[in-house]
């Protein structure tokens, strides 16, 4: 449990972490790869360790910044811990490895949705057994592949198919994609490819993946998803620069950046960092179906904004947590006018006050939480805050360094 002190202002700096979604890429891509490649700036949290560890397991040596790979994939046992990526990744590369691999996981993961994903390996001739039909664990009987065109649903999540896609670097494969969400991280995907080699001819919505791989070096960015914290944090409270962000990446996340300015904030962006200061802020109804990391930040952003905030997505419900009602329940404990939707949620501005807060122990819930605590009339306590290791260990760090323990603090 940590305490949060309110702040009257907030100016300071911080670099982002590196992306978690580049560095779960380049690591299966680097087990996809025959010989070596090199991992720069990885970023190093539960999640990655996770993908880490499936990767070794799959049959490659690796480590943070080299994995070397005979580009083979082993029948394995895999622990994806909480992470969605590792558990949909690994359950496509496991349609590779000639025999029998069981994805398992932890927490909340065994209760996150992998239907459509078996579904379109059992059309490719791949047999998945569950013991809860669609949820983990998940035995998969790889080998061979019988088909190259494929069908998936990506209306719960992306992942299905970027787990789609790398497998067609290794077998070629056309992916037919019906009714997705989260599609910009399907671009973070394509890029990754490219950066490994892999052509990708696209078709309307259909991937023609064009087998060959060779990915030799990859250089991970900043992390928008990470820094969307602390840039929400400079338009309420004062002023925050953010370094090692990329402006001309495609991680969904970046829509902060537009967001913010429609909310009113000033936002400055530079080569090499991004800065967010206050200024009035307006509610704005926001479409969060491309970005849905965003939503327990942009609640938080709702209720510091003059009029109603609505934001709106229906896979919300499909993540670490139930993000709507756990931003919903620990808000309204603060004193926040809201209403719960069926996909997502109506804000007011609201007087928030210090409570205890649980983030059911969901990273981006306690991240949120923590930036809504900053100004409430009063102490928060954050239960479990620890869940941060999942994507960002030192989020305390960098709050601490922008607070500071004492002095700023009100
Ligand atoms: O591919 C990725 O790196 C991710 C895709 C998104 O999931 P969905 O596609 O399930 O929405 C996102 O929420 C997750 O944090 C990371
Ligand atoms: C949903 C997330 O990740 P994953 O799906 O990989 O668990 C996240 O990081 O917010």
């Amino acid at each position: 449990m940590i305490e949060i002190t309110p702040i009257e202002t907030i100016d300071g700096k911080i670099r982002a972490p590196p992306s978690k979604s580049y560095t779960h890429r380049a690591l299966f891509l680097g087990l996809l790869s025959e010989g070596k490649t090199k991992i720069e700036n990885p970023l190093i949290c539960k999640d990655t360790l996770a993908t880490l560890n499936a990767i070794r397991k799959f049959g490659s040596e690796a480590e943070w910044n080299l994995v070397e790979s005979s580009g083979k994939v082993k029948p394995a046992e895999i622990n994806a811990l909480e992470s969605g990526t590792t558990a949909r990744l690994s359950i496509g590369i496991s349609a590779l490895a000639n025999g029998e691999s069981v994805i398992d996981g932890e927490g909340s993961l065994r209760r996150r949705p992998m239907g459509p994903l078996l579904k379109a390996l059992n059309d490719l001739g791949i047999k998945t057994k569950t013991k809860s039909s669609g949820f983990l664990p998940v035995r998969v009987f790889g080998g061979e592949i019988k088909r190259d065109y494929v069908r998936v649903d990506g209306g719960i999540s992306s992942q299905f198919i970027t787990a789609l896609l790398l497998l067609g670097a290794r077998i070629g494969l056309s992916i037919e994609v019906l009714n997705p969400v989260s599609k910009p991280y399907i671009e973070v995907t394509l890029r990754t490819l490219k950066r490994a080699n892999v052509k990708v001819r696209r078709d309307g919505g259909v991937f023609h993946v064009i087998q060959g791989i060779k990915a030799r070096h990859f250089s991970v960015p900043g992390d928008y998803s990470s820094a969307s914290f602390f840039l929400v944090a400079g338009a309420i409270f004062g002023k925050i620069r953010v370094e090692g962000l990329d402006r001309n990446d495609v991680q969904p996340d970046k829509a902060i950046l537009d967001l913010l300015r429609d909310f009113g904030a000033k936002v400055k962006v530079a080569r090499g960092y991004v800065e967010v200061e206050r200024d009035e802020l307006v509610g704005q109804e926001v479409d969060c179906r491309d970005f849905p990391d965003l939503f327990p930040i942009l609640a938080v952003l709702g209720a510091y904004s003059e009029g109603r905030t609505v934001l709106r997505a229906k896979h919300l419900r499909y993540k670490e947590s139930d993000r709507v009602r756990a931003m919903a329940l620990n808000l309204t404990n603060m004193g926040a006018k809201l209403k719960e939707l069926d996909d997502g949620l109506m804000i007011s501005k609201s007087e928030l006050r210090g409570a205890v807060l649980n983030p059911q122990n969901d990273h981006r819930i306690a991240m949120a939480l923590t930036i809504a605590a900053l100004g409430a009339k009063g102490r928060s306590l954050i239960l479990n805050e620890g869940c941060v290791k999942k994507s960002y260990p030192k989020f305390f760090e960098d709050l601490k360094g922008l607070i500071g323990d004492d002095g700023k603090n009100a």
